[in-house]
């Protein structure tokens, strides 16, 4: 039955599954940072093998227990993860076990890796994340769509990923709340002119609107559907996605958007000489997508696929589409619940700066999305640097 682990119920829990040898050493540490869960960290200190045992608790961890959360989002992580490795196991960790009664995943340990998020905050720059997240987001979307797999066993796939509570948190906090006066919103008390002319205005609100109807409707591919860069483990040379509780069938556009708008999040944090890396990764990662999503489509059994235009169209909603959800994700870190520590962390005359920018830079996405190219992303950045432009 199911009950929290403790660091030491997590060793005995290691004990009893078999998963280290007989003679082992363990030690373990609750390593979790999240919002959500508990992580922990056993090492057996005689070989320093490790693994990592993910948990999810009754609740939304940073709210407390008054905020009520399925149990089943494990299971969900688990099967996305395993559905995820039949296509790109090389950006996935592995699963070693899992059970959804005590709402377990039983995973590969990626300490040797840092979080993106980290990485990109200290100046790093990950050559090869774009490449790779470009491809994960193009395979599984393509294979999991149905121009890449039975659309039949799609339907299947898309109920199995059902995932009511998780989409619930995203509905509220990425494409509601921000825009209303809402109690789960949290932002300094100097911004709350700028708050205020955010919850006016109606254009935005209405394309707003449109970008929240296509998260609740259009069930197109299976997406990770909390893709940040705090999700995202990452080295020199290789890359991991892990975290994708809030898995679904949902619009295509979506992980790219959020992809982008953490690296958008990281390049208003710096100073503007220094932003460069990002604005490459944003445009390499849509290059590797679409090359990569073109190839596949050739495999298409689907009669329309080869039909002058069609690819081209799903191509240009992904656009669109990415950069509406860009723009929703940039402003919900800044003003919403949950924020992101890259600008967070910055001293306040600089955080305040760059969370005047994001608001502005987040609504000129979400309204100019259908004219905007993505190279253009970034002289957005430059003409949003100031109040009315
Ligand atoms: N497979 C892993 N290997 C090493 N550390 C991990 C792994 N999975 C999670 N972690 C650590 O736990 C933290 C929280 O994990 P995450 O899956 O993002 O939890 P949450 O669902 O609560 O957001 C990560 O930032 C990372 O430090
Ligand atoms: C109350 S959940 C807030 C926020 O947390 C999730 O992120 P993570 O689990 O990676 O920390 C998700 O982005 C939710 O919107």
């Amino acid at each position: 039955m199911y009950e929290p682990l403790t660091e030491q119920k997590a060793i005995a829990l290691a004990v009893r599954l078999g998963l280290f040898g007989k003679d082992a050493l363990l030690s373990c540490q609750e390593i979790g940072d999240g919002n959500l869960n508990l992580v922990f960290r056993i090492v057996n200190e005689r070989t320093n093998d490790s693994i990592i045992i993910k948990q999810a608790l009754p609740y939304a961890k940073v709210v407390g227990e008054s905020w009520p959360l399925t149990l089943k989002r494990a299971t969900i992580e688990s099967q996305a993860l395993r559905t995820f490795a039949s296509y790109v196991p090389q950006y996935v960790p592995k699963v070693y076990y899992s059970d959804e009664s005590l709402a377990i995943t039983v995973m590969e340990d990626l300490s040797h890796l840092q979080i993106a998020r980290r990485g990109l905050i200290e100046g790093k720059t990950f050559p090869k994340l774009s490449e790779h997240i470009g491809e994960f987001i193009a395979k599984t979307a393509f294979y999991t769509s149905d121009f890449g797999m039975n659309q039949q066993q799609k339907k299947k796939l898309a109920q199995q990923f059902t995932n009511p509570e998780l989409c619930k948190i995203t509905e509220d906090l990425v494409f509601t709340d921000p825009f209303f006066d809402h109690d789960t919103n949290n932002f300094e008390a100097e911004l709350r002119a700028d708050v205020e002319q955010l919850g006016q205005d109606d254009v935005l609100k209405c394309e707003t609107a449109k970008l929240k109807r296509l998260f609740l409707t259009k069930a197109d591919v299976l997406l990770h559907g909390d893709l940040h860069t705090g999700s995202i483990f990452a080295s020199d040379d290789e890359t991991k996605v892990i975290d994708p509780e809030f898995a679904f069938y949902g619009p295509i556009g979506f992980d790219l958007g959020q992809f982008f708008a953490n690296l958008l999040l990281n390049a208003l944090a710096r100073d503007e000489r220094d932003r460069e890396p990002l604005f490459h990764h944003i445009e390499k990662t849509w290059n590797v997508f679409v090359r990569t999503f073109s190839e596949l489509w050739r495999e298409s059994d689907e009669p329309y696929a080869q039909i002058s235009g069609v690819l081209q169209d799903v191509l240009h909603d992904a656009k669109i589409e990415a950069i509406g959800f860009a723009g929703c994700e940039v402003i919900r870190r800044t003003i919403g619940l949950a924020h992101v520590a890259d600008v967070d962390e910055l001293p306040l005359e600089r955080r305040l700066d760059a969370k005047r920018h994001a608001l502005r830079l987040g609504r000129a996405l979400i309204v100019q999305r259908e004219q905007l190219p993505i190279q253009a992303i970034k002289q957005l950045v430059q003409q949003t640097v100031h109040v009315n432009s």
